[in-house]
């Protein structure tokens, strides 16, 4: 029997879970490190993140937040880590996808483009031809990468942006909903509007990949880019 667990009972590994059935994955168990968390969905959560390694069972870490992602997947055999394509994403033959890669419904991946491992392209965003998309980069729902575009490792894409042709953006960047982004972003940082500015959002809450909230971005982003 093909069996998956994934890591982090959230919304995100709701649709993880669905889009591994699709899959024909045909069990389904979540690890998760809060321990009043006894499912997702109709799912069972059956142990921690450290427990992955013990599963007899392929693995996806299906948590929002790069930093997090990104150290749980570093912790796991590569061997068992799965790659997830939803049935109706479009993906050109020869476009690369790193393991641990989620790609959800209504995507549309074009040719010459590749993507690390680890990442989200979420609903209805498409990554146009010839892009390189880092590793545990996170294309929110609905946003568009024109041709030739970069977004380096660990960047989160917010909802609804748009990034004009050969744009490059760099690693560790929060790119916020609806913004577009005309010129190479070079710096790590939070960049919001039309076109996209870098502003600083030291005095405010953030919810990244809604996994966290504090009054000092910088900070939280440090501590989870760190771990
Ligand atoms: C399936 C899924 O759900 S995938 C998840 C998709 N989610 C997203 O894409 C969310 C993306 N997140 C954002 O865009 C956030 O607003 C962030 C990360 C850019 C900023 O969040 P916060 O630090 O909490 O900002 P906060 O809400 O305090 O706003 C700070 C200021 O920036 C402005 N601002 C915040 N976000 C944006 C934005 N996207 N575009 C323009 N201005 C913005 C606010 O209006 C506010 O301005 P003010 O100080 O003049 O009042």
């Amino acid at each position: 029997m093909k069996k998956l667990a994934i890591i982090g009972a959230s919304g995100n590994g709701k649709v993880v879970a669905d889009i591994a059935v699709k899959n024909g994955y045909e069990e389904i168990v979540f690890l998760d490190d809060n321990e009043n968390i006894y499912c997702c969905g109709e799912y069972p959560v059956v142990g921690k993140s450290s427990d992955a390694e013990k599963q007899d069972a392929d693995i996806i870490v299906g948590i929002g937040n790069a930093g997090i992602r990104k150290r749980i997947q570093e912790t796991i055999k590569n061997a068992k880590i799965a790659t997830l394509i939803h049935p109706n994403a479009t993906v050109a033959d020869d476009v690369i996808i790193g393991e641990g890669t989620v790609v959800m419904a209504g995507v549309v991946i074009n040719s010459g483009t590749s993507i690390g491992k680890g990442c989200i392209i979420n609903t209805c965003s498409s990554v146009d031809h010839d892009c390189r998309v880092g590793d545990f980069v996170h294309i929110a729902v609905g946003s568009h990468l024109c041709g030739t575009v970069t977004a380096e490792t660990e960047t989160w894409i917010g909802a609804g942006v748009t990034v004009s042709n050969n744009v490059s953006i760099c690693r560790k960047c929060i790119i916020g909903a609806g913004a577009v982004v005309i010129k190479n972003v070079e710096e790590s940082g939070t960049y919001v509007g039309v076109p996209a500015r870098k502003v600083n959002m030291e005095s405010k809450a953030v919810e990244l990949g809604g996994y966290f909230s504090t009054h000092k971005i910088e900070n939280i982003i440090q501590y989870v880019w760190a771990a």
